[in-house]
């Protein structure tokens, strides 16, 4: 049995930190293998766990949540069937689509001895909201599939800043397990037991003081609660509970999806159908008030393109720029051309990373919008950089790194 873990999140979230993190402190002594899918066509991740004896499979030049969902399901076969790893690790790309990966992974269940285990999100806890309303599409819907999401930066954040994330985060998903602790203070396995389950306090003290959730008394360790209990209102769809408080008859043993209660409460049934409130993810800020692009008119998200209706494919939206280079950069360079990316004048970039030679060793990057780290590193067989983003002007890249 091999248990399949996904980590999802925006670009530059965190999840290759998360990864790190979780394979040095919580998945020590299992066997491991890790899928990373990067967007950009020059991979640059890859080869950070090679020496800690992880296999890695690296695809690029692609989403496989798209165009390499053919080559994903394979190269998932191939893992299993190769290593018979306890885990495989799977990183999207940070545009991927994460219904989509779960569903590239459920059709393997079929055919292997899998489990699928967790569903995770990282997501910058400065960034919720701006991505959430210019990149919708592709960060929602990472938000509300995931079992458990997980901010980062949060040592560094304001309470405030944190609590309203989580709200927005809670208004598309209401289950999730929302981890806001920084990741500094928690052990990996702290964070691995809340990806694989949701602690729920008021079961466990109702345990605990053996008070029985169904009648509310006091029952003796063991003992029948006695009580009629038959109104068992399963009827809220996914075991949701109604919660209002009232011994009502629930006699319509489900509602539909759109179907309202009638109890008179506001339940939130919004994980039925998230797409009415989902952006665009083109990058626009227009408001979607009626559902999406209207079904037999132009698709007005002007991102040019005869596509399906609200259904972008990641290359539609966000593109890469990369090049492998020889050229030395001083650091000072490297940290001006960051500062620039944030400007506007190439796109808007959401993410940009590297490994140069530098006048004075090696020089690696990363960089998403308002935080650049520039850092020293290990020599590699050759210079790379790699820019992801909406609308970039590769020209200007290109003079920026002094690559034209
Ligand atoms: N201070 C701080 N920095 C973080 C945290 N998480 C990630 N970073 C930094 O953010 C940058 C991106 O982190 P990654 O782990 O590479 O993010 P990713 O989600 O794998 O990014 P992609 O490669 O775009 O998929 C790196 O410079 C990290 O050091 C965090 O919790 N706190």
């Amino acid at each position: 049995m091999t248990k399949i873990d996904i980590f999802s999140g925006f670009l530059g979230a965190g999840k290759t930190t998360l990864i790190k993190k979780l394979i040095a402190e919580a998945y020590a002594g299992q066997k491991l293998v890790l899928i990373e899918n990067e967007f950009g066509e020059i991979g640059i991740d890859g080869g950070f766990l090679k020496e800690a004896g992880i296999e890695i499979t690296e695809m690029n030049s692609g989403c496989i949540c798209c165009s390499l969902v053919g080559d994903f399901r394979e190269a998932l076969k191939k893992v299993i069937d190769q290593y018979q790893p306890d885990r495989i690790l799977i990183e999207p790309s940070g545009v991927g689509k994460l219904s989509d990966v779960t569903k590239a992974v459920q059709g393997i269940a079929a055919e292997r001895d899998v489990q699928l285990n967790s569903f995770v999100t990282v997501a910058d806890v400065n960034k919720v909201r701006l991505y959430m309303k210019n990149f919708g599409e592709f960060y929602n819907d990472q938000i509300s599939h995931a079992n458990a999401i997980i901010l980062s930066r949060t040592g560094a954040a304001s309470e405030d800043k944190i609590a309203r994330a989580v709200a927005i985060i809670r208004e598309k998903n209401p289950e999730a397990t929302i981890v806001t602790t920084d990741w500094n203070q928690l052990k990996g396995e702290q964070i691995v037991a809340a990806m694989e389950s949701k602690r729920d306090f008021v079961k466990e003290l109702l345990e605990e003081t053996q008070i029985c959730p169904e009648c509310g008394h006091h029952h003796e360790h063991g003992e029948e609660c006695g009580h009629d209990h038959e109104h068992k209102h399963h009827h809220h769809d996914h075991d949701e509970e109604c919660g209002c408080g009232h011994d009502h008859d629930h006699e319509h043993h489900h509602h539909d999806h759109d179907e309202e209660c009638g109890c008179g409460h506001d339940h939130d049934h919004e994980h039925h159908h998230h797409d009415h409130d989902e952006e665009c993810g083109c990058g626009h800020d227009h408001d979607h008030e009626h559902h999406h692009h209207d079904h037999d008119g132009e698709c007005s998200c002007g991102c040019g393109h005869d596509h399906d209706h609200h259904h972008h494919h990641a290359d539609e939206v966000f593109t890469s720029w990369g090049r492998e280079t020889a050229r030395v950069f001083t650091e000072e360079e490297i940290r001006t051309a960051l500062e620039e990316l944030d400007s506007g004048k190439y796109g808007v970039v959401l993410r940009a990373k590297g490994i140069l030679p530098g006048t004075n060793g090696w020089i690696y990057f990363d960089h998403v919008p308002g935080e650049a780290d520039v850092r020293g590193g290990a020599a590699d067989v050759t210079g790379r950089l790699c820019v992801i983003g909406s609308k970039l002007d590769e020209a200007a890249l290109e003079q920026l790194f002094h690559l034209a």
